[in-house]
């Protein structure tokens, strides 16, 4: 099968989204990842917009890529003037890809009403910059802006912009769905037309403005294109490009089409979220494919015949694309999810005590906990109702005290009685509020007899209310994430009162840490 081109704009085009903002350093740190992923073209930039593009085609010289080539993006030369004294064209060719990319105008109504032209010296103006660009040794990809717009509009007139870039030496003309609203089928009967029209291969660049991106790539692939631009997780301009995750994935596992360099496919969801990461986004958990929740399962039908083989509710194997299988504990789980979730203690042919572990999941859920997020604090149940539960240490009190000084900045200070191996530790610490305060108190009074814990880092805190309608006598969550140089795991604790219910998912953070430890031999 004919080999599809992957074609990452997440530098340029993804960095058109509302809220997106990658300093020269990320843009260096993404091109990396996606070499490394093994897609075809990195589009780097418009080394005309801005000194921050225009370095990073500098800076990116230095990096050694295995297999990417970075690509330069511009447009045609301005209306009425030498394609050789064009400023944005003499910016491409400083930027010295082996690459560039030329976006052009194709809808008659655009040429006329944005550029103030006519549509003969539109067509000059495209023939004019990719011979250029040849001439100077580039290969040369026409990304034809509003293509199906245009073709829409006035088919001849689209198709002889098409021709113009493919006869002044373009190897890959490109028509863009910019305003993403273009329908399936339609992308392919103007994706046939356009092979039809022109001797070079041709690609497909999709918005996903309602919401068929993906399927919108997937019909240009089927129809005939070879190239597929996007972003990863498709961030772009208003609702976004189409997201690359998807489509490769599609091509790969339900088309069968060679794409990426072989063995990348299982770098994936690593790529996706090392993009998040760096874009400083929040991951999307139900995002096909790489989302966290992308193979979770929940209801109890569904966990007792995903234990039994997982093909039952999974579409493709989570390892496939470097995801996994999560089993899901909560009030709709059923005997067999507590099954699947304790296989470690082997405590599968106790019945009784499945029921047990069962019911106090759908109790404390009622009182407003959830062990989605908090797998730490559902062992520590499992141990409890198990008889495997031992305290590590007796809590006897503690307390918070914020003083409001004259200058205006709270000072907050707990105070921890632990008793530990009979010893009775008593611990004072600031912090910069409560849960900082106990939680430096608490460690103070713990690490000399547990010293592991100096290494544990709490990376992030939840609140959220349970019982709204109480106003501010109503039930809070507080989840808390914390990591060690290994493993991250969640913890929860629910009450009226915020303080107490961060306290015990902290308690809970702790004597988690320290039964993992104890078991691992550390
Ligand atoms: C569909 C897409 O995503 S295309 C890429 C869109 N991305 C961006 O625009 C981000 C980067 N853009 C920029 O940094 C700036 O817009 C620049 C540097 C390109 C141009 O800046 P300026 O010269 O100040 O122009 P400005 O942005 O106000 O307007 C765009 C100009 O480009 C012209 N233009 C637009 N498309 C094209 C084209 N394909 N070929 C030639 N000229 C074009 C417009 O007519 C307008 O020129 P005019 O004011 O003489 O009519
Ligand atoms: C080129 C481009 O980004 C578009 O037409 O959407």
């Amino acid at each position: 099968m004919t080999r599809v081109a992957i074609y990452d704009t997440t530098l340029r085009d993804g960095s058109q989204g509302e809220g997106v903002n990658f300093s020269l350093q990320d843009k260096l740190l993404l091109t990396r990842k996606l070499d490394e992923l093994g897609v075809d073209y990195i589009e780097g930039g418009y080394p005309l917009s801005n000194p921050k593009d225009f370095e990073y085609f500098q800076a990116v010289r230095d990096l050694p890529l295995r297999h990417a080539k970075v690509v330069a993006f511009g447009m045609t030369r301005r209306k009425n003037a030498p394609a050789e004294t064009d400023t944005c064209l003499k910016a491409l060719l400083d930027a010295h890809t082996p690459v560039v990319t030329i976006v052009g105008k194709t809808w008659d109504f655009h040429v006329t009403n944005v550029l103030g032209t006519t549509l003969d010296e539109n067509v000059r103006m495209i023939a004019d910059s990719v011979a250029f660009c040849r001439s100077q040794g580039r290969e040369v990809f026409y990304d034809a802006e509003h293509f199906f717009d245009g073709y829409q509009a006035n088919p001849e007139y689209a198709l002889r912009t098409l021709r113009a870039a493919a006869d002044a030496g373009a190897s890959v003309v490109i028509p863009c769905d910019t305003n993403g609203g273009t329908m399936p089928e339609r992308v392919a009967e103007v994706i046939a037309a356009a092979r039809a029209a022109v001797p070079c291969a041709v690609g497909i660049h999709c918005h996903n403005d309602c919401d068929l991106a993906v399927a919108n790539t997937l019909a240009a692939v089927r129809a005939g294109a070879t190239q597929v631009q996007g972003t990863m997780n498709g961030i772009g301009e208003r609702c976004g490009n189409v997201d690359l995750v998807s489509v490769i994935a599609n091509l790969a596992v339900k088309y069968g089409r060679d794409v990426l360099v072989p063995g990348s496919l299982a770098r994936l969801t690593e790529a996706s979220r090392y993009v998040y990461e760096i874009a400083n986004m929040n991951f999307r958990s139900g995002q096909p494919f790489v989302g966290a929740s992308a193979f979770a399962h929940k209801g109890g039908m569904h966990t007792h015949a995903v234990a039994k083989d997982p093909t039952t509710y999974e579409h493709i194997t989570p390892e496939l694309v470097g995801n996994e299988r999560r089993i899901l504990v909560s009030e709709l789980s059923g005997q067999s999810t507590i099954l699947s979730k304790t296989t470690k203690y082997q405590l599968g042919s106790d019945k009784a005590l499945m029921g047990k572990i069962l019911t106090a999941v759908q109790d404390l859920e009622h009182a407003g906990y959830e062990f989605e997020a908090a797998e730490a604090s559902f062992d520590l149940l499992v141990k409890k109702a198990a008889g495997l539960y031992r305290p590590w240490f007796e809590r006897l009190a503690y307390r918070v005290n914020i003083e409001a000084r004259a200058d205006g900045v709270p000072v907050t200070e707990a105070t921890v009685k632990l008793r530990i191996g009979g010893e009775t530790q008593f611990e004072v610490s600031e912090g910069d509020g409560p849960v900082n305060a106990l939680d430096a108190a608490l460690r103070k009074a713990l690490v000399p007899a547990y010293p592991n814990l100096a290494g544990v880092q709490l990376v992030d805190y939840k609140v959220r209310v349970v019982n709204p309608k109480e106003g501010t006598a109503a039930r809070v969550r507080v989840v808390i994430e914390s990591r060690d140089g290994t493993d991250v795991w969640g913890t929860v604790g629910v009450s009226e009162n915020v303080v107490e219910a961060s306290w015990l998912a902290l308690v809970d953070s702790i004597e988690y840490k320290l039964f993992k430890d104890a078991e691992q031999g550390k």
